[in-house]
């Protein structure tokens, strides 16, 4: 079978190549409110509706005077006025005067000098200058971005910087893409409320990604006619579909058998790795559906590697490719696996990204996300020296380096 028809037993690396192909992009927009925008992904590029800063004003607290004055050896200055952050349109002082002027306050557009007040000293209405410092402390207008231009490009995850760069920016609202409806579906006969891991990690991990909006449903039991039922119902309101269980070969695993008898797509079919091998990503009514293996680790690790990366794509978000360097040796023997292990991230003593690894996980042991941060990515028949650089995959909660 060539690459591209393949679905069965797929190397993770053509297993990635076929998601990739896959996943469509071109999610339609909608009008938000810019504070209301975390989490979500720029469909246009944003221009900025005024300049920042939107005119020259000091950046200290201290006396405003006449360039020339200065220049010209006068330290002594009549104190006339204030100018405040609030005020528009400010004059400067006349020869031989002084203004108190504080930070982010409007300067004129004369040549003027901000010097600031520990380098002076005030006596009744009288300013002296004890010194004037080398750089005039004065923002000028537009230095940040000029009114009209791309201050944001389009395809952004917007993070609180962001909403603070919009509103800066003079951007009350923005286009974004519409979020994904991602609809989780645990199954599983013997899965209740006192040990469904599965449903609370996989929605957790999927609320820190841009772009994406959760629904769970109600554990589905082991039931064939049930499976058909629900699996229908899904893909007619979801984007992406997560359930969990089900997906291996034991008597009371229906879900492909009941993807089969609706009709849907089989795109993969096992992926020859370790943790998760069973995983199947199937389509129906247009709806990507990604069948994940029932154990903690797997469901947890094939959410992070392929679903992730899907709703990345479908985003237009880019991948993070990153490497670190092996702090023990690892080997993986086995000539077809891929085999993910847990890493630990850590700066050496050359402040290099390192990483740490106890070895291959155990599908069914939670405990070990919570001493790692990365999956590494060990190639079939590979080993791994210390000092050598490996592909990591980190988990959505982000890297912990303390
Ligand atoms: N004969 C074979 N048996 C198995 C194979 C195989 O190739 N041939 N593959 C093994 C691998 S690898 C995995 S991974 C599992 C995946 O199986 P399923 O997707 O069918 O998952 P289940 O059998 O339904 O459950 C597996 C395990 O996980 C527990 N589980 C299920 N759901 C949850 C949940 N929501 N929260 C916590 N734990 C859950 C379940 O009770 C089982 O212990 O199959 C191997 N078998
Ligand atoms: O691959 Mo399964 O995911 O080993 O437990």
């Amino acid at each position: 079978m060539s690459e591209s028809s393949a679905t069965d037993y797929l190397t993770v690396h053509e297993a990635l190549h076929r998601i990739d192909k896959y996943t469509e992009t071109g999610i339609n927009s909608e009008t938000i409110p810019a504070r209301q925008s975390v989490g979500r992904v720029l469909s246009q590029d944003v221009a900025a509706q005024r300049d920042i800063p939107e005119t020259d004003n000091s950046a200290m607290d201290g006396f405003l005077f006449l360039k020339n004055d200065l220049e010209n050896g006068l330290r002594s200055f009549e104190l006339i006025g204030e100018i405040k952050p609030e005020d528009d349109g400010a004059s400067s002082p006349e020869s031989g005067r002084c203004k108190r002027i504080m930070t982010g306050a409007q300067v004129p557009e004369d040549e003027v000098f901000v010097i600031p007040v520990e380098l002076t000293t005030t006596t009744g209405s009288t300013v002296e200058v004890k010194d004037i410092p080398k750089r005039n402390p004065i923002r000028k207008k537009g230095e940040g971005y000029q009114k009209g231009k791309t201050m944001l490009a389009k395809n952004k995850e917007i993070r609180p910087y962001e909403i603070g760069l919009l509103i800066e920016s003079g951007n009350k609202a923005c286009r974004v893409k519409k979020s994904i409806r991602m609809a989780i579906q645990v199954t599983g006969s013997e899965v209740d409320e006192d040990m469904n891991t599965n449903g609370p990690v996989l929605s957790g991990l999927m609320e820190t990604w841009p772009g994406v909006e959760i629904e769970t449903h109600p554990v589905l039991p082991d039931d064939f006619d049930k499976v058909v039922d629900r699996m229908k119902e899904l893909s007619g309101s979801a984007d992406v579909v997560c359930t969990t269980g089900g997906i291996s070969k034991g008597a009371r695993d229906f879900i492909l058998p009941a993807m089969k008898e609706l009709g849907a797509e089989i795109i993969i079919r096992n992926i020859q790795q370790k943790p998760g091998k069973p995983i199947t990503f199937t389509k129906l009514n247009g709806t990507l559906f990604f069948h994940l293996p029932g154990n903690p680790i797997s469901a947890t690790f094939c959410a992070e590697m392929y679903v992730r990366r899907v709703v990345r794509n479908m985003l237009e978000l880019p991948h993070l490719n990153l490497k670190a360097v092996a702090a023990n040796s690892l080997e993986n023997h086995r000539e077809e696996k891929t085999l993910f292990a847990p890493g630990k991230l850590f700066l050496d003593k050359n402040q290099r990204l390192s990483v740490r690894s106890k070895g291959v996980m155990r599908s069914h042991l939670l405990q070990l996300y919570r001493d790692n941060d990365v999956y590494l990515r060990l190639e079939p028949g590979t080993r791994y020296g210390k000092g050598d650089l490996i592909e990591v995959i980190p988990f959505s909660t982000g890297i912990d380096l303390s």
